[in-house]
């Protein structure tokens, strides 16, 4: 098993934030972590986590402050940061580090025209925090064998890892790393017909999301094909039947697949600086 080297997390929000914490409940001690913060009073609530912490507003050389040292830096900025953070990061990169970016959009080679690390490009999802994510992870020119392992080893502690060429991460990303808010959405969109059906807000919020948990559950906990534990709740000549007639004739496929361009064409916006 590859061992993970000292990490550094350049800006440390909902998704590198999550990535922390997940690496800490699987284990990684919090001490060999060092974050960047924009605020104060993040880096302190890092702090008080046990992970090193600088923030911006402090120390405009934050950034550069926790590289020094690191084996391993992931870049949570949003995509537009990266270049300016990683113009920041150069000069105190360890020359063997190696950098992970979980930006949506922003390629590999950009990152290398800025850093002469060897680059990763990731999209993890947010249940990183309960060690439940999928990341795609795809290396860049300068990445071998050893510095996939190494992207392995991070995001396998907090969830499953998919390899895949750098062309398809836009595309990964519009079904997991996005998808987490399409599952919300859905249960958001199950919990109004609810309350449109009666139920008050509580009931209903309840309805949908342990009609989520439990069904989720199942489908782990079985192994089986989601279209058989359908069949077993669609009753021949029974209600769920006519249920998954009308979702059929919304064409949820087709649906599905235009909002999926639509975000890998916002990828390709990101990756123009857009
Ligand atoms: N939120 C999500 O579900 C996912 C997000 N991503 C990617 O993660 C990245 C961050 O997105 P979020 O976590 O959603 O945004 P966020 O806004 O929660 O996190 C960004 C963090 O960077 C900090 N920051 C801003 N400027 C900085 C600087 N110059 N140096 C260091 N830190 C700085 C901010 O204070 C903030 O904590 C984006 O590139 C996004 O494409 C990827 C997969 C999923
Ligand atoms: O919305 C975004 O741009 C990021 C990338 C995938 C999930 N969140």
């Amino acid at each position: 098993m590859t061992t993970l080297p000292s990490l550094a997390v350049l800006g440390a929000g909902s998704m590198a934030g999550a990535i922390v914490r997940g690496l800490i409940a699987s284990g990684v001690d919090p001490a060999s972590v060092a974050v960047s913060t924009r605020s104060t009073a993040s880096a302190e609530a890092w702090r008080a986590e046990g992970v090193r912490a600088v923030a911006l507003e402090d120390d405009p050389d934050a950034n550069a402050a926790v590289v020094a040292g690191a084996g391993l830096v992931l870049l949570g900025v949003k995509p537009a940061m990266v270049p300016d953070t990683l113009r920041e990061v150069a000069g105190a990169l360890a020359p063997d580090a190696v950098v992970v970016s979980v930006a949506a959009g922003v390629t590999t080679a950009t990152m290398e025209s800025l850093v002469p690390n060897p680059v990763i490009r990731s999209m993890p999802n947010t249940p990183a925090l309960v060690r439940r994510a999928v990341t795609g992870v795809a290396a860049g020119s300068r990445a071998g064998e050893a510095e996939l392992a190494l992207a392995r080893a991070l995001f396998s502690a907090v969830g499953a890892v998919v390899e895949l060429p750098e062309e398809q991460i836009d595309a990964l990303s519009a079904i997991s790393g996005s998808g987490p808010a399409t599952i919300y959405f859905l249960v958001e969109k199950l919990t109004e017909t609810a309350e449109r059906l009666g139920f008050d807000h509580d009931d209903a919020r309840l309805l949908a999301e342990q009609t989520l948990i439990g069904s989720a559950y199942l489908l782990e906990s079985t192994g089986e094909e989601p279209a058989e534990l359908r069949r077993r709740v669609t009753s021949p000549k029974g209600t769920t039947e006519r249920i998954i007639a009308v979702l059929d004739e919304a064409q949820l496929t087709d649906v599905f697949e235009r909002a999926a361009e639509a975000a890998i064409a916002r990828a390709r916006e990101l990756a123009a600086g857009a």
